[in-house]
């Protein structure tokens, strides 16, 4: 049995403490809130993220030093903007080389960078070869319930994910490996930004057309950054792009969808976020992949359009007509044209 701690008892840390246990994991769940400590030890349950048991094999605590003495790997799942500060505290208190893998989805406003990269800056002694990400289409709420589910886990380093590989999967949750970190990182952040969006259609009363053409433009769009950052076209077509790009634009369990749909409804976006009382990662990515895409001088219409409703008060009515106006073009010029430029050879 192996030692392993996750960092954030949210709905996703306990989510995947509970697929660490069923695989045998002595599994000690950290929370900064020594109270949810308390009560996840004592009543087997964390009912303010999710409604499962948790096995009797995890134990939380508040107390960092012991959620990671002994283990093999470290889990870190807080959300984007709690990253710096929660490696920082781990930084003080770690002693030995581990495997870390991150589950988070965001990439950060102003620096743009991705979680491995904050993780690793953060932390003495660990570079980004050390991370892991884990990521694909994966709601907390189905896999606390066992149903079946697969993810992807990258790293530069191909030991790290094989090892990350091996400590989570099982027959209810499938772990494929890939070597494009880049591609895994930025396929979970920005599908979280078209997930706004999904919400913000249905919100506005639209239909399943719509909710498609997001997708698929969506898709476009993310692959169009993507690449110009260096990631392979073909990641944004797998488990962590596309995948997951489906599984939060059409899921009542995805926050991001529902705080777009309160958006869609009317509702500002700080009444949204009080409501929601979970993280909704979108908004702050909205920020980075808008900086992103002028800085890269990629075209992001929809990112553009959800920026301007999140932060500048724009009636997502006016938004939609403005992506539905935009000059004539030709579809194809995103994503088949440079899996084509690359493969055609
Ligand atoms: N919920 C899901 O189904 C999935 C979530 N994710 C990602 O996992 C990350 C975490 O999400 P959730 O667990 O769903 O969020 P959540 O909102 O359910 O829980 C976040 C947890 O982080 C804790 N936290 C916040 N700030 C902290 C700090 N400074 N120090 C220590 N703990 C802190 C909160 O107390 C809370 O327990 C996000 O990046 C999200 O995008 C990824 C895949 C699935
Ligand atoms: O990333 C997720 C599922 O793969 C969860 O999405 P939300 O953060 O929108 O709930």
């Amino acid at each position: 049995m192996t030692k392993v701690a996750v960092l954030g008892a949210g709905s996703w840390g306990t989510a995947l403490s509970i697929v660490l246990a069923d695989n045998g994991h002595d599994v000690r769940l950290w929370t900064h809130r020594s109270e949810q400590a308390e009560t996840i030890n004592r009543t087997h349950k964390n009912e303010k993220y999710l409604d499962a048991n948790i096995p009797e094999q995890i134990n939380a605590t508040s107390d960092l030093n012991e959620a990671i003495t002994g283990v093999t790997a470290i889990i870190i799942v807080v959300p984007t903007k709690a990253i710096r500060e929660v490696c920082r505290q781990l930084s003080e208190v770690i002693t030995k080389q581990v495997t870390i893998i991150h589950a988070s989805k965001g990439i950060e406003p102003v620096t743009l960078k991705r979680v491995s990269q904050m993780i690793s800056e953060e932390m003495n002694n660990y570079s980004q070869e050390d991370i892991v990400v884990l990521s694909g289409p994966s709601h907390a709420e189905e896999v606390a319930h066992r149903q079946p589910t697969t993810v992807t886990v990258s790293s530069l380093n191909e030991d790290n994910a094989k090892i990350a590989q091996d400590i989570f999967i099982n027959e209810d949750f499938r772990v494929y490996t890939s070597p494009d970190i880049l591609g895994i990182e930025l396929g979970g952040a920005l599908k979280n930004i078209i997930a706004l969006g999904a919400g913000i259609s249905d919100g506005l009363g639209y239909g399943d057309n719509a909710k498609a053409a997001l997708i698929t433009r969506g898709l476009a769009e993310i692959a169009r950054l993507g690449t110009s950052l260096g990631a392979n076209p073909l990641s944004f077509l797998g488990l962590p792009g596309v995948g997951d790009l489906i599984v939060t634009c059409t899921s009542v369990h995805s926050r991001n969808w529902r705080a777009g749909n309160l958006l869609g409804k009317g509702h500002k976006l700080d009444e949204v976020l009080d409501r929601m009382g979970m993280v909704v990662e979108g908004v702050r990515t909205v920020k980075a992949a808008y900086q992103f895409a002028e800085e890269q001088q990629v075209e992001m219409p929809i990112t553009t359009g959800i920026y301007q409703i999140l932060f500048n008060d724009k009636d997502p009515k006016d938004v939609v007509e403005q992506l539905m106006n935009r000059a004539k073009r030709e579809e194809m010029d995103d994503l088949a044209k440079l899996l084509n430029e690359r493969y055609s050879k």
